[in-house]
């Protein structure tokens, strides 16, 4: 059985009239609700400049570790730009993420699964806003990869674009002003991450010996995420907890999804569902000599995040007398804290 995630084709948003677009925005927090992703067709960013970031996402990831060292994770530190990979040694509890304190996804609290430790099969690179002091982005060295800091820089700025429509659509979806959200928004404090899952040995993911991202929600108000055609994507059945359902990718697509900042603000209205990579569909996996070895697979996501100062109290349409407001005000900079410390 496949996720049954609503498809919605957004330019029906982004250039509707007035009434056309309160109707799919309230389609789309309307997913929101149910499963906490929606599917968008049509979305603002061109097929071609997905295609451009995957390849130079490639050409950075095909590299040789050694080269793509050059661009480091600083370690020990609560910068969270740059390279960081699986080593042999290193494990994480439920393998969430490769950086625990990077504000964006973390492991899932509420996760029926139990916890194991088991190493890392993939490697991420991080990149934010240039005008960010606190986190500022580390770059390979320009030989390595021609035009990949200019496309990526430019890439960020793409998806903040379409970030703002996103939010214009989640406000009119929940009967805000469409410009509720643009006030606590400056797409500073996003963080764009290339991901790559290497080919890995099928049998190590079916036997939990391996994960390429366990079960988690993401800290960010939401994501945006472009997948390849690897498949492998689950997600947790919004009916049945604790069962995953496979997500099959859908060509010139994005996934959206609500993050746990989100759901706060929104008193749980807007839902953030617990998701996963495993392991992709049997026929897609390939023979290497006796091993059956999964495809090496690509992905993008797009965190986004309200300036640190905002105040994440409960949206004024979601409560009232029977709904209470469950959680208590607090900024984005105390919650990204928080949630960090809930890492260790
Ligand atoms: O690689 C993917 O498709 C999903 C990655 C993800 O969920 C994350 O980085 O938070
Ligand atoms: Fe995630």
């Amino acid at each position: 059985m496949s996720s049954k995630i609503p498809v919605i084709d957004f330019s029906l948003f982004t250039d509707g009239d007035a009434a056309g677009r309160r109707a799919v925005a309230k389609s789309i927090t309307a997913a929101f609700a149910a499963h906490g992703f929606v599917r968008l067709i049509n979305h603002p960013v061109s097929s071609s400049t997905v295609s451009q970031a995957f390849r130079q996402s490639k050409l950075f990831f095909d590299l040789p570790i050694s080269s793509k060292s050059r661009a480091p994770n600083p370690p020990d530190s609560k910068v969270n730009r740059g390279f960081s990979y699986p080593s042999p040694e290193k494990v994480s509890n439920l393998a969430a993420t490769a950086n625990g304190s990077n504000g964006v996804n973390g492991a899932d609290e509420s996760s029926k699964e139990p916890a194991q430790r088991v190493p890392d099969a993939k490697e991420t690179y991080d990149i934010g806003s240039e005008h960010n002091a606190e986190q500022p982005n580390v770059w390979p060295p320009p030989n390595l990869v021609p035009g990949f800091r200019g496309f990526m820089t430019g890439f960020y700025w793409t998806l903040a674009g379409f970030s703002r429509e996103l939010l214009r659509a989640l406000a009119l979806g929940i009967n805000l002003e469409e410009d509720h959200f643009l006030e606590f928004y400056s797409a500073q404090d996003n963080q764009l991450r290339l991901l790559h899952y290497p080919e890995i040995e099928a049998a190590k993911l079916e036997e939990g010996r391996a994960v390429r991202v366990a079960a988690h929600r993401d800290w960010s108000a939401f994501t945006i995420l472009f997948q390849d055609d690897c498949g492998g994507f689950e997600i947790e059945s919004p009916t049945e907890p604790g069962k995953f359902v496979p997500v099959e990718p859908i060509e010139d697509s994005c996934l959206v999804n609500i993050g746990d900042l989100m759901a706060r603000w929104s008193n749980d209205t807007l839902m953030s569902t617990s998701h996963r990579v495993g392991i992709p569909p049997l026929l897609q996996n390939r023979c290497a000599g006796d091993k059956r070895t999964t495809q090496s697979r690509h992905s993008i996501g797009y965190f986004v995040s309200p300036m640190p100062d905002t105040v994440i109290k409960c949206l004024p349409t979601c409560y009232d007398a029977e709904h209470p407001a469950k959680y208590a005000p607090v900024t984005q900079r105390e919650y990204n804290v928080s949630k960090a410390s809930m890492q260790c």
